[in-house]
């Protein structure tokens, strides 16, 4: 990434400033009650459900997943972008094969100072064969594993089996937390498009000017992310719109609801604005698990959470779809904003 390209530079009101606050962190939640007594749990719904509304961001700890998983996917994504570009370009991603390696991803058209490798859940993975609505055609994604190192393949479906026993964990205490039978969501993830990305953000010359990863909210339904202990994620916090950092916990997943359990909670739990901050001497490494329905999932406000008093804020639209406009403007620059949920609001 040597020389710094204008494409990197951020416009001056989403700069990040030198200082950012870092007193009030995301809440903690202790996922331990889940493997004791009932009474327990219910507070601990009553917790995700305060973290959802307040935040739309939280920590966990007593997860249940082996910390020896996560050690193994940060050691092999350190080897993997260790390597020469020539090298790590054998598995790149690009318009017709969407899962490997890339390193010129755009958010909001100004270009990420990061390189990233992504593999889907689901082998194959199916999604349209592109973003035209009156395209019906399909495509099966395979994933690309690189030869080095040896052991990623491997390595990378191992986490991502931990991944899912944690997600319907957390999508459970969600729809709980709503009012909702527990396994309301699970259906829709039947065939889903879930995603790993491993990210790697190099040191930056320029940390006051570029991003990591510019402004944004994740579309899908879930986010769960592991990050090392460099920092540089940041969350709008919703009280009063400040960036804040979200130090650092040994071992603790950051949670986030998405644009889609923003839609099908009708707005009680809103995905949230966030960003990541570069560093000038410290590379950073960082593992999100994107939860992501069925291509075909028309994403629409839950019948039980909408009434005459408080009626659908949205429309019921094609997550397929949504999905693959987002992805175009990964590599293009385009001349209008790509699509958002509210586009869809009533
Ligand atoms: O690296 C991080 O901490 C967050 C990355 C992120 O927000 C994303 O990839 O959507
Ligand atoms: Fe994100």
């Amino acid at each position: 990434m040597g020389e710094v390209d204008d494409a990197f530079i951020q416009e001056p009101e989403h700069r990040p400033k030198p200082e950012t606050v870092e007193a009030d962190n995301i809440p903690l939640i202790d996922l331990s009650p889940l493997s004791s007594d009932r009474g327990a749990l219910e507070g601990l719904v009553a917790d995700i459900g305060d973290a959802c509304k307040n935040w739309g961001f939280f920590q966990v700890i007593n997860h249940g997943v082996p910390l020896h998983f996560r050690q193994s996917i940060e050691s092999v994504s350190r080897q993997f972008f260790a390597l020469s570009k020539d090298e790590k370009k054998k598995v790149a991603r690009d318009e017709v094969k969407p899962t490997g390696y890339y390193d010129t991803e755009h958010t909001k058209n100004v270009r990420d100072w990061k390189e990233v490798f992504d593999f889907t859940v689901e082998e194959p993975m199916i999604i349209p064969a592109s973003h035209d609505p009156h395209d019906n055609h399909l495509k099966q994604i395979w994933n690309q594993w690189p030869h080095n190192p040896p052991q990623m393949k491997e390595v990378c479906l191992q986490y991502v089996a931990e991944m899912e026993k944690l997600a319907f964990k957390l999508l459970e205490l969600i729809a709980l937390s709503l009012g909702l039978e527990r396994d309301r969501f699970n259906g829709f993830f039947k065939d889903q498009t879930t995603f790993i990305r491993l990210n790697h953000y190099p040191p930056c010359p320029i940390p006051d000017l570029a991003l990591g990863v510019g402004r944004h909210k994740d579309a899908g339904a879930l986010t769960i992310l592991a990050q090392d202990d460099v920092g540089g994620l940041q969350v709008k916090r919703k009280s009063d719109g400040e960036w804040i950092l979200v130090k650092p916990t040994p071992n603790a997943y950051i949670i986030n609801v998405g644009d889609i359990i923003q839609v099908w909670s009708n707005d009680k739990y809103e995905s949230v604005e966030h960003r990541v901050k570069v560093n000038a001497e410290k590379e950073r490494f960082s593992t999100p698990y994107f939860m992501n329905p069925a291509h075909d999932t028309m994403v629409e406000p839950l019948e039980e959470l909408v009434n005459k008093q408080d009626p659908a804020k949205y429309s019921a639209y094609n997550w397929g779809k949504f999905f693959a406009n987002r992805k175009r403007s990964n590599f293009q620059k385009l001349d209008v904003e790509n699509v958002q949920i509210y586009h869809f609001k009533n």
